[in-house]
């Protein structure tokens, strides 16, 4: 039976569509449409009480969360499709560690920025100019240390892509063509080249070509 996807045209959730496919995991998808409340929906929140999306479900097992998602399908099927996780359990800490950098400081400030600079027009919610301004500087300070390390690394956990590079395809996406702030790879050499290579990835376009972000 097939994984079910919930809410394949937005961004988190197609970090679990990217993972299926480098994985060779045949998958369906639900649409859901934020902008109609279908996250809200009563019956959505008995299946993610945290009403956002990616839901998964697979079989009788149902999970949330893109990230835990994609760590899931990537263990579970280790030896199919691409190795996401590297050979070794050093290999391993440094896919880790650059999940949770992406998590915790690649995602909070272009989060912002794409919910003042893209959302707010459409939600007609406040734009911020002074959050604008401050999430930039803290994913410029981010993509720094980005390009240190790739300056020395192809990708962010060594000489092999991984889920790390994976999880920043989505919202990466939104800063280099939505949000029109493609100079801040741009500028850093060693980033550029690492986007370039990632999202040239044919699952990450096959992802693209699948499902059109809804703004
Ligand atoms: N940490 C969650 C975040 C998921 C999330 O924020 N999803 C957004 C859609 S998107 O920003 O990823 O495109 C959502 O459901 N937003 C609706 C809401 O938060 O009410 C994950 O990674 O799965």
């Amino acid at each position: 039976m097939a994984v079910k996807v919930y809410g394949p045209t937005y961004a988190s959730p197609k970090r679990v569509l990217m993972c299926l496919i480098e994985k060779e995991i045949d998958f369906e998808v639900v649409l859901l449409d934020i902008f109609k409340g279908d996250h809200k929906d009563p019956e959505f929140l008995k299946l993610q009480p945290f009403g956002q999306l990616p839901l998964v479900q697979d079989g009788d097992y149902t999970l949330y969360e893109s990230r835990a998602i994609i760590r899931y399908y990537a263990e579970k099927y280790k030896s199919q499709g691409t190795d996401l996780l590297g050979k070794t359990i050093e290999d391993r800490g440094l896919v880790e560690q650059w999940l949770e950098v992406e998590a915790q400081h690649f995602h909070p400030p272009i989060y912002d920025l794409v919910l003042h600079v893209l959302f707010a027009p459409v939600l007609g919610t406040p734009s911020d100019a002074k959050v604008i301004r401050e999430s930039e500087e803290k994913l410029g300070k981010v993509l720094d240390i980005y390009e240190d390390r790739l300056s020395k690394s192809k990708y962010l956990a060594g000489d092999f892509f991984s889920l790390a590079d994976l999880s920043h395809l989505p919202f990466g996406h939104y800063l280099m063509n939505q949000m029109k702030k493609g100079y801040m790879v741009r500028d850093r050499k060693h980033v550029s080249a690492w986007w370039d290579d990632i999202s040239n990835r044919p699952s990450w376009n096959r992802v693209l070509q699948l499902y059109q972000y809804p703004i």
